[in-house]
C-alpha cells in the first residue's frame, strides 16, 4: 500500500488519450478519494510537443508521494522516461484504447476503480527495457521491436484507434503489411547469462515485458514478466509474410513454428542489410531507425502493482 496522507498526488493525464473524457466526468470523484487518503490531487495536461508527459513526470517524481499516468501505453511511455531511476512511485490509470499494461496489471479500466485499486497496491521495484535507435534512448514498460510493427506505427496515425477502434486500425494494418516489402537485417544478440555474441537475420523482432500484449497479439508472449531480469526476445525469420501470419496462426495453436526463434537475451543489436530503413517501436511509440539495440536496466521504476 501507498503511504496514506503522504502529500501531493500528481496525475499526469493525456487529454488524446483514446477514452480521456471519462477522467474529466469523474474528476470531483476522484479527488475525494485521494483527499480521503491524505493526498493533495494535482492535475498536469500533456501536449503533442514530444517530451512533454516526461518533463511534467520529472518534475512532479521530485515532488510528489506519487505520480499517476492517465492515459493509455503511450502516455505511461512518456511518462516513464520522466520517472525512470526516481523513488516516487507510479502508478498506471488506464485512458488509452489498449491499456496493455493496465490490463496486465489487473486494473480495472474506469478511473476512480483504477485509483481505488491502486490505492492497495504495492511499489515494487522493477527492471526497465532500454532502448537506443535513431530516435535516441528511451525506456520501455510493455515492448519494443523492429520491422514491420515499427513501421506500422510509424505509418498508422494512433488516432484512427481511438475514432474507428481496434478492428479498423487491424485493417488498415493488414493492408500496408500485404502491400509493401519488408527487408530482413542483421541480429546480433548476448543470450541470459551468456557472454558470447551470436549472429541471425530476422524480418522482426519483438522483446516483451507482459505475458498478454492483447487483441492480435494475445498468447503471443506468455513467458514474459515486468520483474524478469532478461529480455523475453522473438525472432522472425525472412520472409515477414510467412513468418508473421504462422505467429499468429501457429504459435497461438501450440504448434511448432519454424520461422521463430524465441530466447532470453542480455542485450540485442539490430542492423540494416541495406540502405531500405527498418523502423522501430516501442510501447506503440514510434522511435526512428535501426541500428537499434535492446538492454535491460535493473531496478529502474518503482511501480504500483498487486502485492
Ligand atoms: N495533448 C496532446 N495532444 C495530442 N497528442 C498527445 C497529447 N498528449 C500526448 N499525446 C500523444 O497521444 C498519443 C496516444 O497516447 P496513448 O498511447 O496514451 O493513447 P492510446 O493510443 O489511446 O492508448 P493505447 O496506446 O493504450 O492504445 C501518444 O503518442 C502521445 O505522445
Amino acid at each position: 500500500m501507498i503511504e496514506a496522507g503522504a502529500g501531493i498526488a500528481s496525475l499526469i493525464v493525456n487529454p488524446a488519450a483514446g477514452r480521456a473524457r471519462l477522467l474529466a466526468a469523474q474528476l470531483s470523484a476522484i479527488r475525494e478519494l485521494l483527499a480521503r487518503r491524505g493526498y493533495r490531487t494535482e492535475i498536469f495536461a500533456t501536449t503533442s510537443e514530444p517530451g512533454s508527459a516526461e518533463a511534467w513526470a520529472r518534475e512532479a517524481a521530485e515532488r510528489s508521494a506519487a505520480v499517476f499516468a492517465c492515459g493509455g501505453d503511450g502516455t505511461v511511455h512518456g511518462v516513464v522516461q520522466g520517472m525512470a531511476g526516481s523513488a516516487c512511485p507510479l502508478g498506471v490509470v488506464p485512458l488509452g484504447t489498449a491499456n496493455a499494461l493496465a490490463r496486465n496489471l489487473g486494473l480495472p479500466l474506469d478511473p476512480l476503480g483504477a485509483l481505488t485499486q491502486l490505492m492497495n497496491y504495492q511499489p515494487q521495484a522493477i527492471p526497465l527495457g532500454e532502448i537506443v535507435s535513431s530516435a535516441g534512448t528511451r525506456r520501455f514498460t510493455v515492448m519494443a521491436g523492429c520491422g514491420p510493427d515499427g513501421a506500422l506505427v510509424h505509418a498508422l496515425d494512433s488516432r484512427l484507434k481511438s475514432r474507428f477502434g481496434r478492428q479498423a486500425y487491424y485493417l488498415h494494418a493488414a493492408r500496408l503489411f500485404t502491400t509493401r516489402r519488408w527487408p530482413a537485417f542483421r541480429v546480433s544478440y548476448r543470450l541470459a547469462g551468456s557472454a558470447e555474441w551470436r549472429h541471425a537475420e530476422a524480418a522482426a523482432v519483438m522483446a516483451s515485458r507482459i505475458p498478454d500484449l492483447g487483441g492480435l497479439f494475445s498468447g503471443l508472449t506468455r513467458a514474459a514478466r515486468l520483474d524478469h531480469p532478461h529480455l523475453h526476445v522473438h525472432l522472425l525469420r525472412a520472409p515477414a509474410q510467412l513468418s508473421f501470419p504462422a505467429w499468429f496462426g501457429l504459435t497461438k495453436l501450440g504448434l511448432p513454428n519454424p520461422w521463430l526463434t524465441t530466447v532470453d537475451m542480455e542485450e540485442l543489436l539490430c542492423t540494416p542489410l541495406g540502405a531500405r530503413p527498418v523502423y522501430a517501436q516501442a510501447d506503440g511509440e514510434p522511435l526512428g531507425t535501426l541500428p537499434m539495440t535492446l538492454r535491460i536496466v535493473p531496478g529502474a521504476l518503482r511501480l504500483l502493482m498487486p502485492g
